[in-house]
């Protein structure tokens, strides 16, 4: 895979651990997780941190002194954005929409968008819903602090339509392979949480490149919906994944079979949890002592409790669940637990 420039904010590469208990529990496939909800020690990390590793050189070439972004209230992404920028010492402006319509008056004091505050992030509500893409909110958010005299950085939701925001990603595929040589394991399927697609996507890539460097094992990623508008994050995956395989000189086009995104456990509503994201997390807790969010990794691992349970991932399948992270917004969910 080509290299990129990556300014380091993990504390290396993120563990990788069976899940004894869970996959005995499950009775087909064993379980494993790459954990990125450890992998840094800015603000708890997660996902977004190991693609701001690839976003941050760009930052500091462009001279910028504010990143400008947007999430839901609860975003996980516009927290990671805050640690970056206070370990950057940059100034950092968000703009925290209205993406998950529940009745919980603490949701816009507590959690994520808490932890922005204190890390002296800029953080403005938005009364607009949820949509995965380029939002107006954001663009005036970029000419306010324009206006203001500042230079801002453009990181749009999730990073995922910024045109690094799939190297992160596209680089785990190449650190699960050398775990995998070191534990001596290999995982024919790694199961993802999908919404914004740049950690999907640059999966898809990565472990593309793989194979064309001669690792030719067969091997499935599944990206598992909690958009609930899965043909816009189906369709953002693939043009992320078609990007980023570009940029890391994949040499081929990725098949049509490279791509998969499952529904059916993001429920109705992005945000809202459903009984089997309950379920999961209560699963994963009581079997692992591995907590996983009601909005993000509660839907994947129901995905993944389905799909082994049910066989269609084989009790032969050795499975690599991604957990990204996202437990601070729990906090915003006791009444789902009470
Ligand atoms: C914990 C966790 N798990 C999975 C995902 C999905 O990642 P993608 O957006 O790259 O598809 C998020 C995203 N979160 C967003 C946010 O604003 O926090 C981008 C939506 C996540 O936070």
């Amino acid at each position: 895979m080509k290299q990129f420039p990556r300014h380091p904010l993990t504390f290396g590469p993120s563990p990788v651990h069976p899940l004894e208990r869970l996959s005995d529990h499950l009775g087909g496939a064993r379980v494993w997780a790459k954990r990125e909800d450890v992998n840094s020690g800015l603000a708890f990390g997660g996902n977004k941190t190991r693609k701001l590793e690839y976003i941050v050189p760009d930052v500091l070439a462009s001279g910028a002194d504010t990143l400008v972004s947007i999430g839901g209230v609860q975003s996980n992404h516009t927290r990671q954005v805050a640690a970056v920028a206070a370990r950057l010492g940059l100034k950092c402006r968000l703009v925290q929409e209205h993406w998950v319509d529940r009745d919980y008056p603490e949701n816009d004091k507590v959690g994520n968008i808490l932890l922005s505050r204190i890390m002296g992030a800029d953080v403005r509500l938005d009364p607009s819903g949820f949509d995965i893409g380029i939002r107006r909110s954001w663009e005036d958010a970029l000419a306010d602090v324009e206006a203001a005299g500042g230079k801002p950085y453009a990181i749009p939701a999730g990073a995922s339509e910024h045109p690094l925001g799939g190297l992160g990603f596209a680089n785990w595929a190449f650190e699960v392979a050398e775990q995998e040589r070191q534990l001596g394991v290999f995982f024919d399927t790694v199961v993802v949480c999908t919404v914004t697609g740049s950690t999907h996507a640059g999966m898809i890539a990565g472990f593309a490149a793989l194979q064309e460097s001669g690792d030719g094992r067969p091997r499935r990623v599944l990206g598992i919906d909690a958009s609930a508008t899965p043909d816009r994050t189906r369709a953002q995956v693939e043009r992320i994944a078609t990007n980023t395989a570009t940029q890391i000189e994949l040499g081929r086009d990725l098949r049509p079979d490279e791509i998969t995104l499952l529904e059916g456990w993001a429920g109705d509503l992005y945000g809202i949890p459903v009984e089997s994201t309950v379920d999961a997390i209560r699963l994963s807790g009581r079997l692992e002592g591995m907590i996983i969010d009601p909005v993000y990794e509660g839907k994947s691992m129901a995905g993944l409790v389905d799909l082994v349970t049910s066989g269609e991932i084989g009790a032969d399948s050795t499975v690599l669940y991604a957990h990204l992270g996202g437990q601070p917004a729990l906090n915003a969910y006791p009444d789902v637990f009470a």
